[in-house]
């Protein structure tokens, strides 16, 4: 099916007919559940998607300003440790607005939690990372036999996976109980459904898939130090709009109109899509498409990368990090293109947490842009380390780890940040 075809009507097909099916190792089947769209399912997925909706996305903003701003302070102090840093801001973003929490500025147990579980899920994302997937006769294999610590392992992810939602979701609880919550997207949730009477293991499952949007966000805000130490002229010309709309004496705020750092944030997804295949989705009724019968049960795979590499569509060159291909001659964003959501997943299971994500990929290029300049690294001889441009492979794709100089703009620069933290 050629990525057109396929990005016009997976929307329908996926909104009407299915739900998410993890094709994964048998290992991460042990400890994920799928959201299924049954009655209740949908009902909370209700509840949880009004928290998503634009004018409450506005109440985020704050939590995303904070964290962005937070970053250039750690950008500042220990540079070479910006992935780390990455983690703790995307992790401080979810974690505030979702359930309430402030986070430690290190070493936070929270964030330590999501990091071992994430990476658990992303080691075991993909059907075929273990022998068991081929062989499936060995999970039968007792767990102290020779060639069976997979099983051991399994038992030591799951305890981090499963512990990932509950200790955040606990801490709400407790916090209600205490009278002492604050506003977040889980105590307006829950407040919702107790209102109306749902059990408790329903209201678990609502907030259980929401920590993975801290790990997306990082893989594509890795994709923009990597675009930007990899294409210098797009980051001087980045650079230069965020200064002719903020100027030198602040830094940049929700309200500065700069499309080309839309236009950033859009080709950061379109670029490299965090999630390549998306989530598999499972038909749940028999359906015909396009003449083709589809039984229920059918994984129908959304080829994301596909659609957002389709040069009828973005342009030529897709491989290459182009900002102006979302732009206008007036340099405003081509609102006549079609966007990037695909990066986003189809159908009614879109990620709930889009916008979202978008502005706090917008606030942290247009801030990172307005203080500091990224540049590739030298080697003892002075000659400039190219990255590899690589990324993992797996359900969810990170850049793989590369080099660069982060430097602020100036010392004004260096100045602001240091005093937008402490105020
Ligand atoms: C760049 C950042 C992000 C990307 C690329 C991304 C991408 C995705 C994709 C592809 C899916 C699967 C959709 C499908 O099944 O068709 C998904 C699901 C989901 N995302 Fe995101 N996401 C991001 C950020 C976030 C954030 C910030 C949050 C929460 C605050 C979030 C919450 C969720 C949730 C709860 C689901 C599961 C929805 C369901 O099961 O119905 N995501 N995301």
């Amino acid at each position: 099916m050629s990525p057109p075809l396929v990005a016009s009507h997976f929307s329908c097909l996926f909104n009407e007919i299915s739900d998410h099916h993890f094709r994964c190792s048998w290992i991460l089947l042990a400890f994920t559940g799928t959201w299924r769209l049954c009655d209740t399912g949908r009902e909370h997925r209700k509840v949880f998607m009004q928290q998503f909706q634009p004018s409450q996305v506005l109440l985020h903003r704050p939590a995303e300003l904070r964290a962005a701003r937070f970053l250039l302070r750690q950008l500042l102090d220990s540079p070479a440790k910006y992935e780390r840093h990455l983690r703790h801001m995307a992790g401080m973003v979810i974690l505030s607005t979702v359930y309430g929490i402030d986070i430690q500025p290190e070493d936070d147990p929270h964030i330590d939690i999501s990091e071992r579980a994430l990476h658990a899920m992303a080691c075991t994302g993909n059907r075929g990372s273990f022998l068991v997937d081929s062989l499936p006769f060995l999970k039968y294999v007792p767990g102290f036999l020779p060639g069976a610590g997979f099983k051991r392992q399994a038992r030591e992810w799951y305890k981090v996976v499963d512990a990932m939602p509950h200790v955040p979701y606990n801490f709400v609880k407790e916090s209600r109980a205490a009278g002492t919550a604050k506003s977040s997207i889980a105590s307006r949730v829950l407040d919702d459904i107790e209102n109306s009477g749902k059990d408790q293991k329903e209201q678990e499952l609502v907030l259980r898939n929401v920590l993975t949007g801290a790990d997306t966000t990082v893989s594509a805000l890795g994709a923009f130090f990597l675009a930007m130490t990899m294409y210098p002229g797009v980051q001087k010309k980045a650079q230069a709009a965020v200064d002719e709309v903020v100027g030198h004496g602040r830094l940049p705020d929700f309200q500065d109109d700069i499309p080309y750092i839309d236009a950033v944030v859009r080709e950061v997804l379109r670029w490299r899509a965090v999630l390549p295949l998306s989530v598999p989705h499972a038909v749940i009724k028999d359906d015909i498409y396009k003449g083709y019968y589809i039984p229920a049960g059918t994984v129908v795979v959304g080829n994301t990368w596909a659609i957002l590499n389709d040069e009828s569509i973005y342009g030529p060159n897709t491989d290459e990090f182009i900002p102006e291909r979302w732009l206008t001659k007036e340099r405003i964003i081509n609102t006549a293109m079609r966007d990037c959501s695909a990066a986003f997943g189809f159908g009614r299971r879109i990620c709930p947490g889009r916008d979202m994500a978008q502005w706090s990929l917008w606030i942290t290029a247009a801030s990172i842009l307005a203080t500091f300049t990224i540049s590739k690294s030298m080697d003892e001889k002075g000659i400039p380390i190219e990255p590899s441009g690589e990324f993992t492979s797996g359900l969810l794709c990170y850049p793989v780890p590369h080099q660069c100089d982060i430097l602020p703009r100036s010392e004004a620069a260096r100045a602001m940040i240091q005093s937008a933290v402490q105020n």
